[in-house]
């Protein structure tokens, strides 16, 4: 399952832009690379500007979710949609959506855990839905935004119904580097599936973010690690058949006793 990751620089607060980079980085990497998944990073419409989400913020996921499934479709390509600032109820939550190289969506997720170091609690409202795993082209999978990854019970969840990639978009910040590097091996190795994160570049409101994008093995190699100071495309091809003969070879699953922890 080849893979292409933008670790894009967002520019803050001009969701039109950043569409436009999107469309012409899927249009130039679909015809470059064929690949089978495009990964998106954390809130890529708007970056962090969350005093401005009254303007800015999709509503009820539009435009962007019909945005993605236009370009899916059109070049029968599977889309991780990354997150966006999405204005539902009367709240803003960070929300993702998944779509297939049809155009259909086949997951959404409001992002559970708020981080309290960039804001996020004062001006969002967390998910409240049980996290699920999706498919795309028949393997399972599952998402989470950013912070989610200090919460282990959160990817454990989706290993235990079947997860054999986890996605991880975000927007980390550098000062906390070597966290996000150290706790992306853990969970793959932990839940024995494939890592592929997707972190923004680039700097806004006084923070520089890490880069470092990364795709881990379920043996927890590192198969692939992004620039610390650029904008690129990391390509990837997941060897899946692997999760099996790891998950056999050294059996967690089987040796579990949940009953007592
Ligand atoms: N966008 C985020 O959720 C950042 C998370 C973070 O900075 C951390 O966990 O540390």
């Amino acid at each position: 399952m080849k893979h292409a990751i933008y670790q894009m620089d967002i520019v803050p607060g001009k969701p039109e832009v950043n569409r436009e980079r999107v469309e012409a980085w899927i249009r130039e990497t679909v015809r470059n690379e064929q690949p089978d998944v495009l990964v998106l990073p954390e809130m890529w419409t708007t970056a962090y500007t969350l005093k401005e989400l009254e303007q800015i913020a999709d509503v009820k996921g539009e435009p962007t979710t019909s945005f993605l499934q236009k370009l899916a479709a059109m070049h029968k390509v599977n889309i991780i949609g990354g997150s966006f600032a999405n204005k539902k109820a009367g709240n803003f939550y960070n929300s993702s959506v998944v779509i297939d190289k049809k155009g259909s969506v086949v997951h959404r997720y409001d992002k559970i855990h708020l981080v309290p170091m960039l804001d996020e609690p004062k001006y969002l409202a967390g998910g409240t839905e049980k996290a699920k795993v999706f498919e795309l082209d028949g393997v399972k999978m599952g998402l989470i935004i950013c912070y989610d990854l200090r919460f282990p019970e959160l990817t454990r969840s989706l290993a235990l119904q079947g997860a054999e990639i986890l996605y991880i978009v975000a927007e980390w910040p550098t000062v906390r580097k070597e966290h996000w590097k150290a706790l992306q091996i853990a969970r793959a190795i932990e839940n024995q599936f494939f890592v592929v994160s997707c972190n923004r570049i680039g700097h806004y409101g006084g923070e520089d973010f890490a880069g470092t994008s990364m795709v881990i093995d379920p043996w927890g190699e590192k198969q692939k690690v992004g620039s610390e100071t650029k904008e690129e495309t990391i390509i990837t091809t997941l060897p899946l058949d692997i999760v099996t003969k790891i998950r056999k070879d050294v059996p967690i699953f089987v040796s579990r006793v949940p009953e007592l922890y």
